[in-house]
């Protein structure tokens, strides 16, 4: 079979519905059953023309590799940095922090090309000390994983299958469990769990035990950090992946380079948030291991499947249209939600269908975390297919890594993460790296990467690759929302518009896309008009909708049905449950009024010049043991005097009093048509209430710590009583 065809690493096809798609694999699968039962059934007796059978048992064999995963670029693999971030001990507890390192340390893949890099905008000893048990832990962890093929590879989630169930594992653990040793597992389960209580205990305490504090020299850089926004660069490499050998306790596995980094930091100087922490490891790592891949992933989240390094490398490996991909970016998905999804964390259906879409017309955004760069567009490279590295780019610089010595390494790379380093007229955070100026720094960098001539692929695999922490109360989704729509907005208004910025270079129906998600924030104002005027105007008898027997209530009939009818069929079919989509429809009103409303109102006060300080309010990934319980129970957790709670419960109040006027008013004057007039505006207003149900509880019903507070209640009812009056007697 003297010339070799090249198959390609991935392939494009315009996705035509699930059942489609479902069909188009099933039919792969029986296509590739049959080519196997043809060749063994078909295969040429040994007397035919010399060689035949030959060429055919090759050819069998051949097909038989191309129907696995395969990978004839063993030798060829990148090296690949990873980088996880963290800002804060208290809301994101070292010991998530150290498993989300662990899983992506025990990625499969060389370890010598793999680097992973801590970045602790915090500069907290708590968080280098649980890296450095980590790094101890690591030597036991990855020959274990990497023996009995263990899924998913934080310890924490792992171990948290055997916990119930009587040590069986849950799910797909079947065969695995006939494979590990469950002796050497619970070892392994024992040192992990003792690792875990003893960074527990440090974390609750706030302080290290002196006797390992003085065990490491590492600790010695905390003696000049005077507070987390005021510290020099704290650089350490844990692990040096150059050495020959890392002796593990288990057997001689090498080990992936562990490093950590804490950006300097000062008063006076503007730190730039998670976009700055991204920058400084981008410069930090290319004196190290420099690998032509960046994964970046947020501190919570773990990589829950081992192989998605190597599948990320099918799409920026492939010899006809690898070279043109910048990115490849996974979903985000989540390990604890509820089973109807109470805040609407995971916006499934712009997760399945959405960037789907995106994906068919140019490339997805990138989303900020699961996301595998390509180092050179990330840093502000122009796509060229001349100069744009690939294979042969990559094997070239393997092996041109820095030979000096880890002290001097870190020595050396420490002024990298200087808050001066960018002062000097760099282009950073402009035209290289993560852009500054925006509170969400992932979808400006994706769009800006495109523009540049980039593609982007959105991988969305069977077998979920990165799961994270979800927000366990409302006020903390509302807040996020907040900072996204915000960035969005922001995006919108400068000049890196997607309706006008990239005209030509990025197609039509891709900047649509972004444009949507960037006018979330003034969606604001007509929400707002749709659930309090129409309701307002009820009290004053004023009908704004045509009459109920009019032909004219058919296209609003029809449209709503539809459009209601079709979300819903699509949340379903996305895998959710006709609450988990009424859970969502109630987010997205309360995001409307709230979230969007408040970086609407930001924004445009920070475009006047009102206030220019942007704030990234880090999402807190542990909650109160209490408020935990409610969240299980998917009961809304208000307990806090938020305005954004005013608003909510005051548009509530608002509906409640007009839908009981309205009814009263029905009922009372049937004979003279307020049905007939006012009837859709009863129903929208119904409808409103229907769907606030839990804020009212909240307000009124409630005992528990998780109510409305008083003062909110207070306020609301105040506010709405003032707006129902001046509807009542003006309008
Ligand atoms: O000054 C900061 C602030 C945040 N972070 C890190 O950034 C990540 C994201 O923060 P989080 O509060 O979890 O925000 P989310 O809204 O959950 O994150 C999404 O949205 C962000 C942009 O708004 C992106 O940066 C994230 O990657 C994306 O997952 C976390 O690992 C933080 O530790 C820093 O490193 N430095
Ligand atoms: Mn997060």
């Amino acid at each position: 079979m003297g010339q070799e065809v090249y198959l390609p690493l991935f392939e494009t096809k315009a996705a035509k519905g699930r059942v489609a798609y479902k069909l188009y694999s099933f039919s792969v699968l029986v296509g590739i059953f049959s080519i196997w039962v043809f060749r063994a059934s078909h295969l040429p007796p040994a007397e035919t023309e010399r060689g035949r059978r030959w060429g055919w048992i090759g050819l069998s064999m051949a097909e038989l590799w191309f129907s696995f995963y395969c990978y004839r670029y063993e030798k060829e693999l990148p090296g690949v940095d990873v980088f996880v971030c963290t800002a804060d001990p208290t809301i994101e507890p070292p010991i998530m922090v150290v498993n989300t390192v662990l899983s992506v340390m025990a990625y499969d893949y060389p370890p010598e090309k793999l680097a992973v890099y801590l970045s602790d905008d915090a500069g907290s000893e708590l968080t280098f000390y649980a890296l450095l048990e980590a790094s101890r832990f690591a030597k036991h962890w990855l020959p274990f994983c990497k023996k009995f093929k263990v899924e998913p590879r934080s310890p924490a989630a792992y171990f948290s299958t055997f916990d119930r169930d009587d040590q069986e594992p849950l799910g797909d653990g079947s065969d695995h469990d006939r494979l590990v040793d469950k002796e050497y597992r619970s070892s392994v389960k024992k040192i992990y769990e003792e690792m875990r209580d003893r960074i527990d205990i440090a974390t609750r305490l706030a302080r290290i035990p002196s006797d390992i504090r003085n065990e490491h020299k590492g600790f010695r850089k905390w003696d000049s950090v005077s507070s987390a926004r005021d510290h020099p660069t704290i650089l350490q490499i844990l692990i040096d992946g150059r050495e020959t050998k890392v002796v593990g306790i288990e057997n001689h596995d090498k080990l992936p380079t562990l490093v950590y980094l804490s950006r300097e930091k000062r008063p006076h100087y503007h730190h730039n948030f998670k976009a700055g922490a991204m920058n400084a490891l981008i410069r930090v790592s290319s004196k190290m291991s420099n690998g032509p891949i960046i994964l970046n992933v947020d501190c919570d989240v773990y990589s829950n499947n081992s192989e998605s390094v190597r599948d990320a490398m099918c799409f920026f490996m492939d010899e006809n249209k690898g070279h043109e991909i910048a990115y490849v970016q996974y979903p985000q998905s989540y390990n604890n939600l509820t089973r109807n999804d109470l805040h609407g964390i995971l916006l499934r259906v712009i997760n399945e269908v959405d960037l789907a879409a995106m994906d068919a017309n140019g490339g997805p955004c990138y989303i900020g975390s699961g996301c595998f760069h390509r180092r050179e567009s990330l840093c502000g490279m122009k796509y060229d297919r001349k100069e744009c590295g690939g294979l042969d780019q990559w094997r070239e610089e393997m092996g041109k890594n820095e030979k000096q010595s880890a002290i001097v390494l870190e020595d050396m790379c420490k002024v990298l993460a200087n808050c001066t380093y960018e002062d000097n007229n760099t282009q950073w955070g402009r035209e290289m790296g993560v852009k500054y100026g925006f509170p969400s720094e992932d979808i400006i960098t994706g769009l800006s990467i495109q523009f540049r001539g980039w593609k982007s692929i959105y991988f969305n695999p069977e077998r979920e690759s990165f799961t994270g922490v979800a927000p366990t109360t409302l006020l903390q989704a509302l807040v996020q929302q907040k900072r996204w729509s915000e960035g969005q907005f922001q995006l919108f208004l400068s000049k890196y518009c997607p309706l006008v910025y990239g005209r030509g270079r990025i197609p039509f129906n891709l900047r649509m896309c972004y444009a949507i998600y960037a006018l979330w924030a003034p969606n604001c104002l007509p929400t707002l008009y749709y659930v309090i005027v129409p309701t307002l105007f009820l009290l004053g008898d004023i009908s704004l909708f045509p009459e109920i027997t009019s032909l004219w209530i058919i296209p609003f009939a029809y449209v709503l049905i539809a459009k209601y009818g079709c979300s819903l069929a699509e949340f379903v079919t996305c895998g959710g449950t006709p609450q988990g989509w009424w859970n969502e429809q109630r987010i997205w009103l309360f995001k409307r009024t709230t979230s969007f409303c408040f970086a609407f109102l930001e924004t445009v006060a920070r475009q006047l010049g009102f206030f220019t300080k942007l704030e990234f309010v880090v999402t807190a990934k542990v909650a109160d043991s209490e408020v935990y319980q409610r969240y299980l129970q998917e009961t809304m957790e208000f307990g806090s005097p938020s305005p954004m709670f005013t608003v909510l419960s005051t548009i509530a109040m608002i509906n409640l009093l007009s839908f009981v006027w309205g009814l009263k008013r029905m009922i009372a004057n049937a004979k003279f048509g307020v049905l007939e007039q006012l009837g859709l505006q009863i129903v929208l207003c119904g409808v409103i209430v229907l769907i606030n149900l839990p804020v009212y509880e909240g307000l009124f019903f409630r005992r528990d710590k998780g109510k409305m507070p008083f003062s909110v209640m207070y306020k609301s009812v105040m506010l709405a009583l003032l707006a129902c009056s001046i509807a009542l007697y003006l309008v």
